[in-house]
């Protein structure tokens, strides 16, 4: 969802609008050479007029401290870490500014461990839907998504569309499929050389599976077949979304020109994918026409089933368009988020082999050290603190969301004593304030004690600052489901290996950061050795 950090574009839309006719008249005027003249001049003035947008802070926040866009930029090109990106860009305007402070243009970005400034700011305004809309209908964010699924709408849509939801997600979790997920997947590591795993994908072929079964009830398959279609399609759409090139969807129909085969394949994938989900979705509401899933106990089903029969009753999905932005959504932040924060937790492991050994004993004290796949209970894992403990340090370090939608701030706001004006976009920068060393000490260190009892998490603050699945009512519908699988992905995968870097790894210096948009590590392999 971090994708629509790029916000800064939505104002610019005439301008672009302009751009596009001209761009158009290209293929009408007999006159092409000067129709292409034109283009490129006024493309040009439109990339220097945003340019300078960058760096102007509008009169009515020049009370505030500002982030300068070029060491950003650079950050972001040298695939910085958070908490490298915090000390070296964020640190002094987030002194300034007690938390609050401005980053580019229009953009107030919240830090801070204010208690309540947070909870008040994402459930009181409404998500900043002119980020999505502003862009080109044909933008492939838009079209993948739409624009009216649980994520983006706020009000009543949201309350209505979550109602039909919420119970999906408050069921005790499907432990059982995880573990038989996990023990199937390990097929995946045995099957590489020298069990050299790209980590990334093969968590996200386990995690898809998992959303899959519990979300849909379907199997994508993605476990079994490394050709499977779903993974697959969805590969091209993750690299096309989040490829830097997509960070002025103003811009949308401009790169689409510019690279045709790029632009056309990222649509054909995403056109497949959308109707590969509908299909699915189709399926499953004539079963339920035909009543062949009524013997189902209420609290056993899945969301895809409450969705469709709560459109069969005429509450559900206003539309079409909704319940394909569901589907997408789900698929979406069902798996990529939970596969890269897995991921930044085998490296974490990789690089303290003391915390790996510690966890390993804790698990192997409660599961025993057979020489055997053995599936974790719900008993087992109240009974290894630990694994959470660690998990919640990655996701401190490693916010897979790394900002939170916009939010449009509907009327002059008070926030921490500065003064924010009505409309005033705001983002809530999870990075910045999980790195934050006036709120966490040393958080550039990896140290699970943190989330211990006695530990810093609990006895330091009063207001909110671990936020990875932000809070509240608008906070994350998969909180539970995502920390129950990794859970038990951590628990089984310590008992069967240990792990380590290859000796060649990029990640040897530290690690790099493969995107930015949705934190996700570059290229990180993890080399496996088997304990049985
Ligand atoms: C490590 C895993 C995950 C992280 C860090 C994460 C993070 C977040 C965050 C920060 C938000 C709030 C976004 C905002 O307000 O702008 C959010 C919302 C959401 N997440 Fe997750 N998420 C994770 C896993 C999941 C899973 C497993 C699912 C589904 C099974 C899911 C589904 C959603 C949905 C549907 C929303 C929108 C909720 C609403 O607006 O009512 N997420 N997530």
């Amino acid at each position: 969802m971090s994708l629509f950090v790029t916000s800064r574009s939505y104002s610019l839309e005439n301008a672009a609008d302009i751009i596009k006719n001209v761009c158009l008249q290209v293929n009408r005027t007999s006159n092409k050479r000067k129709a292409l003249f034109l283009t490129l001049g006024a493309t040009v003035a439109l990339v220097i007029r945003s340019v300078y947008r960058l760096f102007r802070v509008p009169r009515s926040l020049r009370h505030l401290p500002s982030v300068n866009v070029i060491p950003l930029a650079l950050s972001i090109l040298k695939n910085e870490d958070a908490s490298t990106r915090a000390r070296t860009v964020f640190a002094s305007a987030m002194k300034q500014g007690n938390g609050v402070f401005v980053v580019g243009y229009e953009q107030v970005v919240q830090a801070t461990n204010q208690g309540n400034s947070f909870l008040f700011l994402v459930e009181r305004f409404p998500k900043r839907l002119e980020v999505l809309s502003a862009s080109h209908e044909e933008s492939p964010s838009i079209k993948y998504f739409g624009t009216n699924s649980v994520g983006f709408v706020s009000g009543e849509s949201w309350r209505k569309q979550r109602k039909v939801m919420n119970p999906a997600f408050r069921k005790s979790m499907p432990i059982h499929m995880f573990g038989s997920l996990t023990k199937r997947s390990f097929k995946i590591i045995e099957d590489h050389p020298g069990r050299q795993v790209p980590i990334l994908p093969y968590f996200q072929r386990v995690t898809l599976d998992a959303i899959g079964i519990a979300g849909f009830g379907f199997d994508f398959g993605a476990i079994e077949d490394m050709n499977s279609v779903w993974p697959q399609t969805y590969e091209t759409i993750r690299h096309g979304l989040f490829s830097p090139i997509v960070l002025f969807p103003f811009l949308d129909w401009l790169l689409g020109y510019i690279f045709p085969s790029h632009w056309g394949k990222l649509n054909g994938a995403i056109d497949k994918l959308n109707g590969l989900l509908m299909d699915m979705a189709k399926q499953k509401r004539e079963q339920l026409q035909a009543s062949v899933d009524s013997l189902t106990p209420e609290n056993e089903k899945d969301l895809l089933t409450l969705m469709l029969e709560a459109e069969l009753r005429g509450e559900g999905s206003a539309s079409d368009e909704e319940l394909q932005g569901n589907l997408a959504l789900f698929f979406f932040a069902g798996h990529d988020t939970t596969a890269n924060s897995m991921s930044f937790c085998l490296y974490n492991l990789a690089v303290h082999q003391n915390v790996q050994s510690k966890a390993r004993d804790d698990v192997l004290g409660v599961m025993g050290d057979g020489k055997e796949d053995i599936l974790p209970t719900t008993d087992d894992l109240r009974q290894i603190p630990y694994l959470e403990m660690i998990l919640k340090e990655t996701l401190r370090q490693f916010a897979p969301t790394p900002t939170l939608m916009p939010r449009s701030c509907k009327e002059d706001t008070d926030l921490n004593g500065i003064f924010i004006p009505k409309n005033t976009p705001i983002i809530v920068e999870l990075d910045a304030l999980h790195n934050n060393p006036a709120v966490w000490k040393n958080p550039e260190r990896f140290d699970p004690d943190r989330f211990a009892p006695d530990g810093e998490n609990q006895t330091r603050f009063q207001g909110a600052a671990w936020l990875p699945f932000s809070a509240g009512h608008r906070g994350c519908i998969g909180l539970n489901f995502s920390l129950t699988q990794q859970r038990i992905l951590l628990a089984m995968l310590l008992r069967k290996y240990t792990w380590r870097l290859p000796d060649d790894s990029i990640h040897r210096d530290g690690i790099k950061i493969g995107n930015f948009q949705n934190t996700t590590p570059a290229s990180l392999v993890i080399e496996f050795h088997p304990r049985y």
